[in-house]
């Protein structure tokens, strides 16, 4: 395998190529939502620029699309959603002329017949990886092989430095947000939209804290209520449909727990914005949580030989985060219910909190600052372009 390094940092010749660009991303659905989470955004973030780039998103799952893009319509096979050009990707897929530039997220393979044409086209091929923390990521971001057809391909890594390829950030998205929670008729306009019963929304209104729960069945849910019982302000646990169906029995007057309809990903913003506590899973919804800036608890993504929890060391090294949090994270991925709901229960004890706010709105300003992953895979891409 022929391996080159690209420098992405070099400037771009700013004579070649002219934009708008034509991409093409191809989303396999592997498992729950993450994999089109991230494309979705990709691709909206793409088409959105000024430049005005054509989009075309091949995904093989339009009923897991559907539950998080309300404007997918699963029975079509063809259809434009947000001046997206959207095509279920099936086991006979329509022979059409590839783009520019090919975006295969994560590995997933796309049609033989369409890397055949993509030969003939000299497309661009970029292989988007999922996002770790671990060092060596630096070491291999826009590094490139060439794949059996003559085709080089380039690998890129979101990540948390300037050494990686960065993460999903819409331009004024910190503005957007604060814009958002400077009106506080937003996020009641919000609840009263997910059908929360008035005694809740006026519970929310009067200042009781508002979590948000979005986690695998493996979570010590259990212990967040404890722990969220053992505080003196009353809590609300907003948990989407599904995600853990026996909480509700577990609830009490004092930790009311509520179930609400999946939602469109601007709506899912804006409920971690307008929580007090996010706990988020898997990668998309870890970095919604991150520029949220409130406190947040990660569950990573189970992987074989608990490959996940050097991840999560790894990410964990990279914020700056205390050690009780440390301990608090590492408990919500692998500690019992009473373990987390101790700890959590210690962390809200007011000078803790107010230290964990602190701690995460400085690292969300941090990462704010960095070049955000749809600029920067588009650097790559231009770059490629005028290089051949
Ligand atoms: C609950 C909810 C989620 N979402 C979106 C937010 C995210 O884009 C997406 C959830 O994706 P994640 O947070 O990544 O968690 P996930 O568990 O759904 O997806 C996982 O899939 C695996 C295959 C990956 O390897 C994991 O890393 C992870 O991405 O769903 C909504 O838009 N509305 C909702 O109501």
């Amino acid at each position: 395998m022929a391996i080159s390094n690209l420098d992405h940092h070099a400037p771009i010749n700013s004579n070649l190529p002219a934009p708008p660009l034509s991409f093409d991303i191809f989303c396999r659905v592997v498992d729950n939502f993450g994999d089109i989470g991230v494309c979705w955004r990709l691709a909206r973030q793409l088409a959105d620029m000024p430049s005005g780039h054509r989009v075309r998103l091949w995904v093989d799952d339009l009923h897991s699309f559907a539950k998080i893009e309300t404007h997918v319509d699963p029975t079509q096979d063809r259809q434009i959603v947000r001046r997206i050009d959207l095509v279920h990707w099936t086991v006979e897929p329509p022979d059409l002329q590839p783009h520019e530039i090919v975006i295969e997220a994560f590995a997933c393979d796309p049609p033989k017949g369409f890397i055949q044409r993509m030969t003939a086209e000299r497309s661009v091929w970029i292989n988007l990886e999922y996002l770790s923390a671990e060092p060596w990521v630096e070491g291999c971001h826009a590094l490139a092989s060439i794949h059996a057809s003559g085709l080089r391909k380039s690998f890129f890594f979101p990540g948390f430095t300037i050494r990686t390829g960065g993460l999903l950030r819409e331009p004024k998205l910190i503005k957007t947000r604060d814009h958002w929670l400077s009106e506080p008729g937003n996020a009641n306009t919000l609840r009263q939209a997910l059908h929360l019963p008035g005694d809740l929304s006026q519970s929310l209104q009067q200042g009781c804290r508002q979590v948000f729960l979005f986690c695998y069945p493996s979570a010590p849910a259990l212990g967040l209520l404890q722990g969220l019982a053992r505080n003196s302000m009353p809590s609300v646990v907003l948990v989407p449909a599904g995600v853990y169906p026996r909480l509700v029995m577990h609830q009490t007057p004092h930790v009311r727990v509520h179930e609400i309809p999946f939602v469109d990903q601007t709506a899912f913003d804006h409920l971690l914005w307008s929580s007090d506590l996010n706990c988020v899973r898997g990668e998309d919804s870890l970095i919604r949580a991150m520029w949220a800036g409130k406190p947040f608890l990660w569950q990573i993504y189970r992987q074989n030989e608990d490959a996940h929890l050097t991840k999560l060391q790894a990410w964990l090294a990279q914020t700056s985060f205390s050690p009780a949090v440390h301990a608090l994270m590492q408990a919500w991925n692998t500690g019992t219910d009473a373990e987390f709901g101790e700890r959590i229960s210690q962390i809200m004890s007011p000078p803790a909190w107010r230290q964990w706010q602190h701690d995460t709105h400085s690292w969300t300003e941090k990462m704010a600052r960095q070049p955000d992953m749809a600029s920067s895979l588009l650097e790559l891409c231009v770059k490629m372009l005028q290089t051949g």
